[in-house]
């Protein structure tokens, strides 16, 4: 891909998705280009990692940027799109990875054909296992959709989706990550207070996550299905889930997920 590439904030998503395109090779180090607000320890860091090109002058880093990654926290999204509206250029490309910062929002603030997409990796994109939801703006032709799908293929697995969706896939797949490992440490909490070393706890539950998870990716099976076969009639496991059923597992899930998709509406209406 003969682009270059600016990240604008250099926090653990960024680092994620640097990992993933340096070792793609997709582009050279030299054509990803990484700034933060203040920390130079961090850019010296990932510089250091990666080989990628840190910077402080932001002007210049536009000038030689294709593509803009808008990688900050939500709240410090509308003074840089402020700072970015008088920088911008059509030829450019704007890619956000923020929570619940709408492509509404970014058009009206960078203006009228300028292209913006936005996504929704998570971290796993630090090993090439993100799943990353991707939509495009009003200004974006195919083929700039499918540089960003090309550029998160190098990170994980991509779905173009209706941006209507983002609010529930930030929870389910942004956030989701974080739900699945507070469940492995619950039962890893759970197991050691029965007596089992940490570590072989921590060790048994991670490959049984993976093979779960290879399970539902290429069992063919569904996974109510792939549950049915492990669940003996009167076994373990039916006791098990009877207890999950008994403390209202599926409630607190749906709570959760209902939660996270809230707060994304939320993040939204606050930047209106
Ligand atoms: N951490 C995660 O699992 C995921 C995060 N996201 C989104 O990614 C974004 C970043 O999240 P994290 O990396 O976790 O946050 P973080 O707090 O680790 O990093 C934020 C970075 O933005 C920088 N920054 C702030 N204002 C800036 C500006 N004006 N110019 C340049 N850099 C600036 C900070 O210095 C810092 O490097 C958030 O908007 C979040 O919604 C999306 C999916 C998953
Ligand atoms: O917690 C957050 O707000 C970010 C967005 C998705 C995952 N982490």
């Amino acid at each position: 891909m003969d682009k270059t590439i600016a990240f604008f904030g250099a926090g653990n998503l960024a680092e994620a998705i640097i990992a993933g395109i340096t070792r793609s090779n997709i582009v050279s180090n030299e054509q990803v280009l990484v700034t933060n607000r203040s920390d130079n320890t961090r850019l010296d860091l990932l510089s250091e990692k990666y080989g990628v090109q840190c910077n402080r002058n932001k002007e210049e880093m536009i000038q030689e940027a294709n593509i803009i990654i808008l990688a900050m926290k939500p709240k410090d999204a509308g003074n840089y799109l402020n700072w970015l509206k008088d920088h911008i250029k059509p030829h450019h490309v704007v890619i956000s990875v923020i929570a619940g910062l709408s492509i509404e929002q970014m058009e009206k603030t960078l203006g009228e054909g300028i292209p913006v997409i936005r996504t929704m990796p998570n971290t796993s994109a630090l090993i090439g296992q993100s799943a990353t939801a991707i939509s495009k703006g009003s200004y974006v032709p195919l083929s700039q959709l499918y540089l960003a799908e090309e550029l998160f293929q190098t990170v994980g697995i991509t779905k173009i989706v209706d941006e209507r969706d983002m609010h529930t896939i930030t929870a389910i797949a942004g956030s989701g990550p974080a739900f699945f490992y507070y469940m492995v440490e619950s039962m890893e909490k759970a197991a050691v207070e029965a007596g089992l070393d940490q570590e072989t706890a921590l060790e048994l539950l991670t490959q049984t996550v993976i093979g779960a998870g290879k399970m539902l990716e290429s069992s063919g099976e569904n996974p109510e299905q792939l549950r049915i076969n492990i669940t003996s009639p009167s076994g373990t496991t039916e006791a098990g889930l009877n207890q999950l059923i008994a403390n209202k597992f599926d409630k607190a899930v749906k709570a959760c997920v209902n939660g996270a998709r809230e707060r994304s509406i939320e993040i939204t209406n606050a930047q209106k």
